[in-house]
């Protein structure tokens, strides 16, 4: 079989793609703000013909979807068939950011590729593995059952890929490593993987819950969208904005980029400091919560655009943790790692940049070879 695979990752408002030769990038690039005036494609079938026609995409032996939402029915990758596709698109009110993004890329891809298989990656699937005590909301269980409100979790190839990446970093077999992840990129969310399998994570039924985002809260008291809409009148669909596109750091310092609030951090700015720390703080909790989830931790791993490139964040993170073992060596953060912690800590802290692209490629790869 050729090893050639493209990969997809269809998002609302770009589509990112990588043509990968064996675990070689043989060529990328991203189709920006589809659909804005004066952006790069009017739609997501304008973009993806870019793509066709700028690369060589001759020989191909998959294309590898990006699906955020898998619901409870899917515990791995999948060749995409008329099934799948209604699958996902019932998934949809899930992942409404997201889902219909994902699915409109596929659509295209089936149409311009027919001769090529379609396979979907889905970000739920390493999560499936969690324990019924960390999916389950306390909630009536009848209500949940019938809506399928449970914890799902997401960016699970990116979990996935990092944790696997940092056993090998760490030289021991992932079987026998206890691991955080952390994911802060727009989206973000923490992991705690246990022998390479997800045990909890941060995100919920959608990809709102758990850490600070660029422009979403994270973990609020529920309470607050019952007090808006009584007190503010503020309707589901203004929640959903507010909570989704006008919290997170853009909320509380008016910029969503990491790079932004460390530069108004840097010049005094009440705001960005206030935006920072939260968003660290929010950190901390989750690593003290799955360091007790685990009981052994060997290693915290940052990844993704934040956590890649940012040492403030990673410092502030892990600052006063020296009684758990979780210690920063300033040095080797500014360093970028991906060693970050003193020789001798108890437990290692890293830095791996994530390549959610290649583990949809090889998933891709491994679903039609098995
Ligand atoms: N060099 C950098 N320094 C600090 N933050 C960065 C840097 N590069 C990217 N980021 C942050 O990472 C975010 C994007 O992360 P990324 O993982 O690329 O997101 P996604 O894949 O979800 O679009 C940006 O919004 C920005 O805040
Ligand atoms: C699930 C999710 O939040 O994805 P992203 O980080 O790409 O927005
Ligand atoms: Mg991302």
């Amino acid at each position: 079989m050729s090893e050639r695979v493209l990969v997809i990752n269809s998002g609302s408002s770009s589509l990112k793609w990588q043509l990968f030769d064996g675990a070689e990038v043989a060529a990328k690039g991203t189709v920006g703000r589809i659909g804005e005036p004066g952006g790069d494609a009017a739609d997501h079938a304008e973009a993806l013909r870019g793509v066709l026609s700028s690369a060589d995409l001759s020989g191909l032996a998959a294309v590898g979807h990006r699906v955020v939402q898998g619901g409870a029915d899917f515990d791995g990758p999948v060749v995409v068939d008329d099934k799948v596709v209604e699958a996902i698109e019932r998934l949809s009110p899930l992942a409404p950011l997201h889902n219909p993004a994902n699915l409109a890329g596929i659509r295209v891809a089936r149409d311009l590729l027919p001769d090529v298989p379609q396979v979907a990656v889905f970000d739920t699937a390493f999560h499936r593995t969690m324990p019924p005590e960390a999916a389950t909301y306390a909630i009536d269980t009848a209500v949940a059952e019938r809506y399928g409100v449970r914890r799902y979790g997401f960016h699970g190839t990116s979990h996935a890929y990092v944790s696997r990446e940092t056993a090998r970093l760490l030289g021991r077999d992932p079987a026998d490593v206890n691991v955080i992840t952390l994911h802060l990129g727009n989206g973000a969310s923490a992991c705690a993987v246990r022998g390479g399998r997800s045990v909890a994570t941060s995100m919920g039924l959608s990809p709102l819950q758990g850490l600070v985002m660029g422009t979403r809260s994270g973990d609020l008291d529920p309470a607050v969208l019952v007090h808006l809409h009584r007190v503010a009148g503020m309707s589901v669909d203004e929640l959903d904005t507010l909570l989704n596109h006008r919290s997170g750091l853009r909320g509380l310092a008016g910029d969503n980029d990491m790079r932004a609030i460390v530069r108004g951090r840097a010049a005094g700015d009440a705001a960005a400091t206030l935006a920072f720390d939260v968003y660290c703080r929010r950190i901390t909790e989750y690593v003290g919560a799955y360091l007790a989830v685990l009981g052994r931790l060997d290693a915290i791993t940052f990844t993704a655009g934040v956590g890649e490139n940012t040492p403030e964040v990673r410092a502030c993170a892990l600052a006063n943790l020296e009684t758990l073992g979780i210690e920063v060596d300033t040095e080797r953060n500014a360093a970028g790692g991906p060693v970050i912690s003193p020789d001798g800590a108890r437990v290692t802290v890293l830095v791996v940049p994530t390549a959610e692209e290649l583990e949809i490629a090889q998933q891709a790869r491994a679903v039609l070879a098995s």
